[in-house]
């Protein structure tokens, strides 16, 4: 029998995902050596060493900053993420974020908390006391959304079934996103114009470098007064020195946000909580789920859905005999994979090669067994970062 794959995790994962391991195939714990692949969720991989035995990443979860994607593409490892899977979470949650900030619940709820229980008086002072924390409603009011993509997508729909107009903002919107949307979202040309004529500004974009500080001193003037500036993304995407500044000249209202830091925990106006956004019982399952069985299908048979780094690549298998390689995307690596193969006698049986970026990833199905002399030519070649034999029944390579 083969040796059971060893999967590290790094994170809890939900036990609806670890379940998609099937434990006569797979040891799966936070102590495992030499492992076939990672399973993470924030925990940060970039100081981390990497074992060399490592084939694959699993995010259960979105964003994937905290993991080292180009030195794993340089490895030809896949980082695969769970799209969507917790998009309804966020989503539940930034509109609970837009609630705490129109009707003052963070302030309402600790001069609660500051009551005496046993005083006398407390009915007045609640009567007294709550003129303090009367806010605003949100139908009318103007929502900005940054990024519509799984998560930004569901917000706007959201909002506009709360009765708020919606602006949204992604340059690079996919088709799908775009007729998800209601027609009652407007389109934004820029994160500028977004500033300008929201009351509220919703962020749901990567941090890359690119969106790192997209919030910052020079456009936040721009944003109404009073305004509040969500950011359940992540805390670099402000830059959070620029958005206390605004906080204390009154230009925003609030900043409700996912991230606290040393920068923006207890500044009048902030609301931050712990890292919530994905944390629902349904969220945790969907990732967990989704993210293990794509590592399951690539560590098995080759396939790749959803990974960050490779374009996707499924192939039906039609021979027990697979070989997976991931390569630079560079002229002629097919025809050398091909040769190699032909030099062996292999016959090819099937084959898929797809690039992506500076990325190509190849399965070839061949009619017999591989010998390990022919896994090693292909290594050899110029430009393939990884490659695997993939028996359906037998060693793992
Ligand atoms: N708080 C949490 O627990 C939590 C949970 C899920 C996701 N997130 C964060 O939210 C981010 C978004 O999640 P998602 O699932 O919607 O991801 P997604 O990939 O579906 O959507 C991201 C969208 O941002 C757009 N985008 C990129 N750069 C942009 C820019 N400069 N301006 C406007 N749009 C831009 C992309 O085109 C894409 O449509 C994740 O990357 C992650 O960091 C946080
Ligand atoms: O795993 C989590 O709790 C957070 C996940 C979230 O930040 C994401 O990017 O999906």
């Amino acid at each position: 029998m083969a040796d059971p794959y060893r999967i590290l995790l790094l994170n809890q994962i939900s036990a609806s995902g670890l379940k998609c391991l099937p434990e006569a195939r797979y040891l799966a714990g936070k102590e495992i050596n030499e492992p076939d692949a990672i399973l993470v969720r924030s925990a940060d991989m970039h100081a981390m060493t990497i074992p060399t035995s490592v084939r694959a990443v699993g995010r259960a979860g979105a964003g994937t900053n905290n993991i080292p994607v180009k030195l794993l593409s340089s490895r030809g490892v896949p980082v695969f993420n769970a799209p969507g899977a917790n998009a309804n979470a966020v989503k539940e949650l930034v509109i609970a974020g837009m609630l705490l900030a129109a009707r003052n619940l963070s302030e309402a709820l600790h001069f609660v908390a500051m009551l005496d229980p046993f005083d006398t008086e407390m009915e007045k002072k609640v009567e007294d006391g709550k003129r303090l924390y009367s806010g605003f409603e949100l139908a009318g009011k103007t929502l900005g959304v940054v990024g519509l993509g799984k998560v930004g997508c569901l917000v706007a729909d959201a909002a506009i079934k709360l009765g708020m107009h919606v602006l949204g903002f992604d340059p690079e919107i996919t088709v799908d996103a775009a007729w998800n949307l209601p027609a009652q979202v407007k389109k934004a040309n820029s994160v500028s114009e977004v500033l300008r004529q929201a009351n509220f500004v919703t962020l749901h974009i990567p941090l890359i470098e690119a969106t790192s500080h997209l919030i910052n001193s020079d456009n936040i003037g721009s944003m109404k007064q009073g305004a509040v500036l969500l950011n359940f993304s992540r805390a670099g995407i402000v830059d959070e020195a620029a958005v206390v500044a605004a906080l204390k000249e009154k230009r925003l209202g609030h900043y409700v946000c996912d991230f606290p830091s040393a920068v923006v925990n207890r500044s009048t106006g902030v609301i931050a909580l712990p890292h919530l956004g994905a944390s629902t019982r349904e969220a945790e399952e969907n990732c967990a789920v989704m993210v293990t069985n794509q590592l399951v299908d690539f560590l098995e048979h080759g396939n790749v859905i959803n990974a960050v780094n490779f374009p996707n690549v499924s192939m039906p298998r039609e021979s027990s005999d697979r070989i997976a390689i991931a390569n630079a995307n560079v002229p002629n690596m097919v025809g050398q994979i091909s040769t190699a193969l032909a030099e062996a006698k292999l016959n090819i049986h099937n084959m898929v090669n797809k690039s992506r970026g500076e990325m190509a990833y190849t399965l070839v199905d061949v009619d017999s067994t591989v010998k390990p002399s022919v896994i090693d030519a292909i290594r050899k070649i110029e430009g393939v970062l990884d490659v695997r034999y993939l028996p359906l029944e037998g060693m793992h390579g």
